[in-house]
């Protein structure tokens, strides 16, 4: 190979920055190229996985399951949509193509590129839209009672036009409701836009500095500030302090309890109080189970009017599992397994347990885990022989649970106990939630 070496630099400067996600696994499953986009997806640091295998480093990794597939199977899966939560809790969207490598005949490993089309989807995806009619608050599902109390908080909030605080895991609809309260308080359908903490701390600010030069009474919709470095909050603050009162309508958003995020330094004091002159809690769906139906008939209803399709209900056995089901991915999990089950259905009307996708059975199944018995992970060898990262993700949860309930749920105590940080103990329970 000597004479591609005076290629090298072109390949590293290639790998360096172009915008597609790419990693690259020998055949034991090491990682042998790892770019600077695919770390950026994955919230990921090289030297974490430079000595790994694929199999160590199985929970923490959404893509290994398809790298290793495509190495036990020698055949390439293109085109493959994911949507996860990455290492740092961000919600991530990605198309991959994932190939088999060979020299000659011989198998010598796999590598995926990932596209990573998370502001896109935020863009497209607005199923409750109905062909660009604004978002009122009687769009949004509210038959629970906490949800109807968030609806009337939002109207009050809308109406003094003081800054508010939309506390809410992620898919619990905090956008929504940032939506609607523009609409209720402005008459400018244009005026309402959302800055995204997620991607580019600094553009937050330049983009917001670029609008606040127009003239216009904008909505600013903050997206999680908690995503924003406390440097970059402290920036943010001092820019919204010097705004004129009431000119504009200012809310922000925070993925869970401000307290706790202050505690643990991802949330700067001096902003949580700028914005929480006015803070509405939206509560997980597993807490107002009552919104799961009227989402669903809601979601047909949408469904057949855009796309004149036949579908209408769940079967009783269908509802049963979604009322049981704790939705940790909120609403917006909910909508993106409707949205897969529809994909499958042509004629029928009634979405009955067969039309259910495998993860999501996998998933009402695995909600149990706590109440196995031990039994269940010794091998036997009249019983099913299950993947092994199926099996592994069952075991890292069993153990979890069992060690948590062992310390009451003291994130701190079992974090020791296992020997890991609290962030990681924190992550990978919210990564079995999500599984
Ligand atoms: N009460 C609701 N009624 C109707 N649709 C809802 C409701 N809550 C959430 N959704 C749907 O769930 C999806 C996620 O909602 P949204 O983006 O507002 O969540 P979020 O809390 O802002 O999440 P994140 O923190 O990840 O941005 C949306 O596509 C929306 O259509």
């Amino acid at each position: 190979m000597k004479n591609s070496e005076p290629l090298l630099p072109f390949y590293e400067f290639i790998a360096t920055n172009v915008s597609v996600g790419i990693h690259a696994v020998d055949l034991s499953g090491k990682t042998i190229i790892y770019n600077t986009k695919m770390k950026e997806i994955e919230g990921f640091h090289f030297d974490e996985l430079a000595d790994r295998s694929i199999i160590e480093m199985f929970s923490f990794r959404q893509h290994e399951s398809t790298l290793m597939r495509v190495l036990q199977t020698g055949k390439k899966e293109i085109n493959v949509k994911q949507t996860y939560w990455n290492k740092n809790g961000h919600e991530i969207t990605t198309i991959n193509d994932t190939f088999p490598l060979y020299d000659g005949n011989k198998l010598i490993g796999a590598i995926e590129f990932a596209r990573d089309i998370t502001s896109l989807e935020k863009l497209v995806y607005q199923p409750l839209r109905r062909y660009g009619e604004p978002l009122t608050f009687d769009m949004i599902t509210s038959d629970s009672e906490s949800m109807q109390q968030v609806i009337a908080n939002a109207k009050k909030a809308a109406a003094v036009k003081l800054p508010v605080l939309l506390i809410g895991e992620s898919g619990t609809g905090k956008d929504l409701v940032a939506e609607g309260i523009h609409h209720a308080a402005s008459t400018d359908p244009e005026a309402f836009v959302t800055l995204v903490s997620r991607r580019s701390a600094q553009s937050v600010l330049d983009k917001l500095q670029e609008l606040l030069q127009d003239d216009k009474a904008y909505t600013f919709f903050f997206e999680r500030i908690d995503f924003l470095s406390l440097d970059i909050q402290e920036q943010l603050l001092a820019v919204l302090q010097s705004l004129p009162q009431s000119k504009y309508m200012l809310i922000g958003s925070v993925g869970s309890d401000p307290i706790a995020l202050i505690a643990e330094g991802k949330l700067s004091k001096s902003l949580y109080y700028f914005f929480a002159t006015m803070a509405i809690t939206i509560p997980n769906l597993t807490d107002r189970k009552e919104d799961i139906l009227p989402f669903v008939d809601d979601y047909f209803s949408r469904h057949r009017e855009r796309f004149a399709s036949n579908v209408t209900d769940l079967a009783p056995d269908v509802q049963e599992l979604f009322l049981q089901y704790d939705w940790p991915g909120n609403l917006k999990e909910l909508e993106l397994l409707l949205d897969e089950i529809v994909s499958f259905m042509t004629t029928e009307s009634t979405v009955t347990s067969d039309l259910l996708p495998l993860h999501f059975r996998f998933k009402v199944q695995q909600q149990d885990a706590t109440d196995r018995e031990p039994e269940f992970f010794m091998f036997h060898q009249q019983n099913n022989v299950m993947p092994l990262d199926a099996y592994l993700r069952e075991a890292e949860s069993y153990y979890v649970q069992n060690v948590l309930n062992l310390y009451e749920g003291n994130i701190t105590k079992a974090a020791n106990a296992l020997g890991m940080s609290r962030q990681n103990l924190q992550y990978r329970i919210r990564k079995i939630k999500k599984q």
